[in-house]
């Protein structure tokens, strides 16, 4: 008979979903992923269908117990991590959505954030969120909702209507429409959640006219929330019982529990954490003061530089310039590349997030010459992904005074060996490469396996850690700065340009 208990993480991110399933020495024994669909209706906006998310959620559920002949009975608890500040608006009633998700990064409510940015709101939203006025939040894209379909308002009002990110979704989902909740880590993304007192708040709520009966209850990341109802989970009544953001779940899974430590993934986007311990820093430097994890009644903040285009940027080389066939033939190109680093790409393709949150910018590329070429151009385009996070630790260092002795780091794109050098050689701080590279999924599985007793405490996380790989840096000090000084100039002259 089958004993051995594992935990199921779902990781639900921007281009695909996966399941991962973990075993006690935290390692992971079977996984499956798939892509779904990106729609773009309009230049700058991004939407998923929900109910295709939760598709293939299902699917990839399917597809590790199916390969791994693991039975769903064997897992002790399931934890669910996803894409931030997407935004689902769906019908208590029906379950079914009113208006595709609005993506993080799609720009179609830029609107109404230059609107409560024009009505002076900027310091209210900074100070009791954290978050700087952008239509990447959750709020805006409510907003939106409420504003183009018929009725939505009132029917909020009235309290038909849900609001979700996608942990809340999957959730109310996964558990049969049982319980419509969030965590501290996904709420504090939405630009409505006061990350002092923990709550909703009032003010922002009644700026926005978002009716407070459609949010849902907001949780810690590590208890159990609801059980799997069992027609979606092959006859097993299984908890639910980790939730977190996908940035906040790498930190996590990075085990970046102390102070100071930082860590970057580099997936759609790039996204720079540093836990910043039970006190919220507040950014002087337009970095986004956000809430880490909160596990056993204790809160941990986080400064968050927030990169929009990194591993899409290698996603556009494949499919938009068909430059390469596979994400990691870059590598080999950059490597193949004989130009001493002349080309920038900036690669702005849905402005410019952290630290310069230019919702205008749009993608350049600087020093072309007669010789340049494919290769060159795809190293550039790898080397934006280093030069944007060293914009970003750059600026923490200056917001927090402390330093960063080393890039903690995960991420699909993480595994590119040249991109890694290069990243520790532009910051001059060593890389280490996290052995498990799902660090996003681990951290889910640890908050749930915290929570069902499947571990005891984080000392014993600890002693699953596993070393990767140390990337040291190697580039002369000059070169270093001459490069980066190229590399803000080219972003300097990318925000110059606005088209009308
Ligand atoms: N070896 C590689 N080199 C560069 N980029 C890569 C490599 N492998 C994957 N990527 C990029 O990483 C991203 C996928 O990473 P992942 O962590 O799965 O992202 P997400 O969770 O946002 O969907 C894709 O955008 C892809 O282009
Ligand atoms: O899908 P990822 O991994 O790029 O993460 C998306 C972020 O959570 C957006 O804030």
């Amino acid at each position: 008979m089958a004993t051995t208990q594992y935990i199921l993480a779902i990781d639900e991110g921007t281009t695909s979903t996966r399941a991962v399933i973990i075993d006690h020495d935290g390692q992971p024994v079977a996984e499956a992923q798939r892509e779904f669909p990106q729609y773009f209706p309009q230049p700058g906006w991004v939407e998923h269908n929900p109910n295709e998310i939760w598709n293939a959620v299902l699917s990839t559920i399917a597809t590790a117990f199916i390969n791994s002949g693991i039975q769903p009975k064997q897992i002790a608890g399931v934890g669910i991590t996803n894409q931030r500040e997407t935004t689902v608006v769906w019908d208590k009633a029906t379950g079914l959505p009113i208006y595709n998700a609005i993506v993080w990064q799609s720009r179609q409510t830029t609107d109404i954030a230059n609107q409560l940015k024009a009505a002076g709101h900027a310091d209210l939203i900074h100070d009791h969120t954290g978050l700087l006025i952008d239509p990447y939040f959750s709020a805006t894209k409510i907003r939106w909702i409420l504003d183009h379909v018929p009725g939505a308002q009132e029917r909020a009002e009235n309290g038909e209507l849900l609001f979700g990110t996608i942990d809340t979704w999957l959730t109310w989902k996964l558990s049969g429409g049982a319980v419509h909740v969030t965590d501290y880590t996904n709420a504090s993304r939405t630009m409505l959640f006061n990350i002092h007192t923990l709550q909703w708040d009032p003010e922002i709520l009644k700026l926005l006219n978002i009716p407070r009966a459609m949010l849902p209850t907001v949780r810690s990341n590590s208890e159990v929330y609801a059980n799997t109802a069992s027609y979606h989970f092959y006859g097993s009544a299984v908890p639910i019982a980790g939730m977190a953001g996908d940035q906040q779940s790498a930190l996590f899974g990075q085990l970046a529990l102390q102070p100071g430590m930082v860590k970057n993934t580099y997936g759609t986007g790039s996204f720079i954490v540093m836990n910043t311990g039970e006190q919220p820093t507040m950014s002087a430097n337009n970095l986004l003061t956000t809430i880490g994890y909160g596990v056993d009644g204790k809160v941990n903040y986080a400064l968050e530089g927030s990169v929009f285009v990194a591993g899409s940027a290698i996603q556009w080389l494949r499919d938009g310039m068909e430059l390469v066939d596979h994400a990691p033939d870059s590598e080999a190109a950059a490597r193949a590349s004989q130009s001493r680093d002349e080309v920038y790409v900036v690669p702005a393709f849905t402005g410019l997030g952290a630290p310069y949150w230019d919702t205008d910018a749009r993608g350049a590329v600087f020093g072309l010459t007669r010789g340049t070429t494919r290769n060159d151009f795809i190293k550039a385009t790898l080397q934006s992904l280093a030069y944007q996070s060293r914009d970003v630790v750059d600026t923490m260092k200056k917001d927090t005074g402390i330093a960063i002795p080393t890039l903690r780091v995960d991420g699909g794109a993480a595994n590119n060996d040249y991109l890694m050098q290069f990243q520790a050689d532009i910051l001059g701080t060593p890389v280490e490469r996290a052995a498990n590279l799902e660090t996003t999924a681990l951290g889910a599985a640890y908050l749930a396996g915290l929570a069902v007793g499947f571990w005891h405490d984080t000392a014993e996380l600890e002693t699953l850690a596993k070393v990767g790989k140390r990337f040291t840096p190697s580039m002369a000090a000059n070169d270093r700065e001459r490069l980066y000084a190229g590399w803000r100039a080219a972003v300097q002259a990318t925000m110059a340009f606005k088209p009308s």
